[in-house]
């Protein structure tokens, strides 16, 4: 299991619970939209809370852990403010950033949509602005919408918009999805690039799984626990063959978009669940805390084979 390169957390930063022992021819950029103009990353030292609340805390979540779920690393941030999220989130990656491009000659870093966008804001300023290796970065899509990439619906959009942008990742290490295909083209489409990507070393791949295996994965979770675009009660929580597949009837619109499943979810190495706002405090309370039906949502089956960590706000972590 790797260890957590990372080392000084903020005052701010209140750790809730720690360890548990425990190209393609599509897959490109779009230059139209990728006039990116140019311009390093950490790991927390986490400081252990040794509340009672934070003893019953990993009780509790290790009593409603699965086997798979104990093999990860898990830990939990709760933070007072949005900002200090933010400064978190961006310290957190900038660490895993300069870790992997010393290791490797790439970051491979897959986004979500939502607001896990504008969690990055930090990232895009001094001093990571200009101390990330940012040539080193290959940035992918967890699910995407099949929508063109100017639409307002677009993951590609909203993460150009509020980070590609301002930062100088090569736009030929930006791999949007192929918006001219249907959602079962695209999804086809992208997993065979991933696979040239996998073949010409950019992406790690795991013997053990025997799917891509991604630096880092920064999701995003629905107020119903979905991750991704892998919805409750879905059968597609359950696809175990496929990279990349795709929905047409996702609960949440657009109906349809493609998504990476839960083996390639869970080989990543690293993981941050970035997880906001009151109204996602149930599914919160579900997956981390001792509720009877633990176990029914798809974040609760995100159990990479590296380290988890749960960036919560304290209005997502009132049900604690
Ligand atoms: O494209 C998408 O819809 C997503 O990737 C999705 O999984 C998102 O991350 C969650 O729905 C959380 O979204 P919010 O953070 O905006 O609530």
């Amino acid at each position: 299991m790797a260890s957590s390169p990372l080392s000084s957390a903020s005052p701010a930063l209140r750790i809730i619970s720690s360890l548990f022992p425990q190209y393609s021819p599509t897959l490109h950029a779009n230059p139209s939209l990728l006039p990116l103009s140019p311009s390093r990353p950490h790991s927390l030292s986490l400081s252990l809370s040794t509340s009672s609340r934070s003893e019953k805390l990993s009780c509790r979540a290790v009593s409603s852990a699965t086997a798979a779920r104990m093999a990860s690393e898990k830990k939990v941030q709760v933070f007072d403010s949005k900002d200090d999220l933010a400064a978190e989130l961006a310290k957190y990656t900038a660490d895993l950033s300069d870790k992997f491009t010393k290791e490797r000659s790439s970051f491979t870093v897959v986004l979500s949509g939502g607001s896990l966008i504008d969690y990055l804001r930090k990232l895009v300023e001094p001093p990571y602005l200009d101390s990330v290796d940012w040539s080193k970065w290959h940035v992918f899509w967890v699910d995407e919408r099949v929508v063109p990439k100017d639409h307002e619906d677009s993951n590609y959009k909203l993460a150009y918009d509020g980070f590609l942008s301002k930062v100088p990742i090569l736009p030929g290490n930006v791999y949007a999805i192929n918006d001219a295909l249907s959602a079962e083209g695209a999804a086809d489409d992208y997993e065979t690039g991933l696979r040239h990507l996998v073949k010409n070393g950019v992406v790690d791949f795991s013997e053990a799984t025997g799917v891509p295996k991604f630096d880092l994965m920064l999701l995003g979770m629905g107020p119903d626990g979905h991750v991704a675009s892998l919805f409750p009660g879905h059968p597609l929580c359950k696809e175990k063959e496929k990279w990349v597949t795709f929905i047409k009837d996702s609960p949440k619109p657009p109906p349809e978009r493609i998504t990476f499943t839960f083996p390639v979810i869970n080989t990543s190495a690293y993981i941050a669940l970035v997880v906001t706002g009151a109204g996602k405090a149930g599914a919160v309370q579900k997956a981390l805390g001792n509720s009877e039906d633990s176990g029914t949502l798809p974040v609760e089956l995100v159990s990479p084979a590296g380290e988890l960590t749960w960036f919560l706000d304290k209005n997502a972590a009132s049900k604690l």
